[in-house]
């Protein structure tokens, strides 16, 4: 009977690309003082034995780095290997174990190019493993309990942070330190407890399977930049973001997405150059930003990033330009993603 249970289990791969969660302190007391991808991903799985009773786990170790130095060749290394173990018959869920810093950017990456009705789970943590109430391995022991979960499938790339499942799309690290950092603007779709998911809500937004954005025909991502906005900003970081190559400048932009009319001119050139201008918000619990509302944006032939933040609207902006450089089309691709 128990062979029986064993063969029934679902067979879920845990990507290690480092992190806090293969972090390692000099002492318990460490908690925000540590290195930061330090310890294996055989390590990782040995260290949390209950994984045993909800999937048949392996790993593999893809990276070992921390999140802040994730370049977008290591986004398509990871995006890459994703695929193909999505279109293994035997892999029925994945998890990739990630650093916080730039998880919501990899997640929604993910989200957008894998063609897969698998269960993908991003996890992390913001303790490492040393330290007093870690939290790790509970985030990683709910990854698992996901991707091996048949309710998981087609609802988008996930991240279990913190009790809660989120959206791989709308979850951003809204807070440094504590353990409850990961939010959304539109709420988490579930929890899980002792190993079992609750959901509440569904993704609205184009993704995976509906997605047309397919990680096997990305060769390369163009080089998308942001620049940040504030009072007495110039526009000197635009015009050398343009100058060095960017196709595209994510503004992040004030409230809704204002710009200073400091940088407005800078901006209408350079669109006449040929480099799409798209004006996100930098407002810390999520931003919206409206088109033709604080610029007329129709006149100038800018984009507007709708709720996306100014790092989100970079991945999903690089993405849309391997298919287009049409503005209207990025535009679409804005509202529908
Ligand atoms: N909590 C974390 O994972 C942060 C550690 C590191 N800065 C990273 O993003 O990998």
């Amino acid at each position: 009977k128990e062979v029986e249970t064993q063969t029934k289990l679902a067979n879920v791969v845990v990507l290690a690309t480092g992190g806090t969660i293969a972090g390692a302190g000099a002492s318990a007391a460490n908690s925000a003082t540590y290195q930061a991808a330090k310890v294996g991903v055989e390590q990782l799985i040995a260290g949390i034995p209950e994984l045993s009773k909800l999937a048949n786990v392996r790993g593999e170790q893809v990276m070992q780095i921390a999140s802040e130095s994730i370049t977008n060749d290591n986004l398509l290394q990871l995006g890459r290997r994703v695929a193909e173990l999505a279109d293994s018959k035997d892999v029925d869920g994945i998890v990739i174990t990630h650093g916080t810093d730039t998880l919501e950017e990899t997640a929604y990456f993910l989200n957008l190019v894998e063609k897969t009705d698998k269960p993908i789970i991003v996890v992390g943590s913001m303790r490492p493993g040393t330290a007093m109430s870690a939290d790790g391995m509970l985030n990683l022991y709910n990854a698992v309990a996901v991707a091996s979960s048949k309710d998981a499938r087609g609802k988008g790339v996930l991240v279990t942070m913190n009790d809660e499942i989120q959206s791989g799309r709308d979850v951003s690290k809204m807070i440094n330190i504590k353990t409850e950092a990961f939010k959304s603007a539109w709420g988490p779709l579930g929890m899980v407890v002792e190993g079992k998911s609750y959901w509440f809500r569904l993704p609205a937004k184009r993704h995976t399977m509906d997605s047309e954005f397919d990680i096997k025909n990305i060769k390369s991502l163009p080089d998308v930049e942001i620049a940040y906005s504030y009072g007495n900003v110039s526009d000197t970081a635009y015009k050398a973001l343009a100058q060095s190559g960017a196709k595209a400048i994510i503004h992040a932009g004030t409230g809704n997405g204002s710009v200073s009319s400091r940088v407005v001119p800078a901006l209408q050139e350079l669109r006449k150059e040929g480099v799409q201008i798209i004006r996100s918000s930098h407002v810390n619990a999520g931003g919206f930003v409206l088109r033709n509302a604080e610029q007329p944006d129709d006149k100038y032939d800018w984009v507007v990033a709708h709720d996306l933040n100014p790092q989100k609207a970079r991945i999903l902006a690089m993405v849309a330009l391997t298919k287009t450089n049409d503005s209207k089309e990025l535009q679409r691709m804005f509202w529908e993603y």
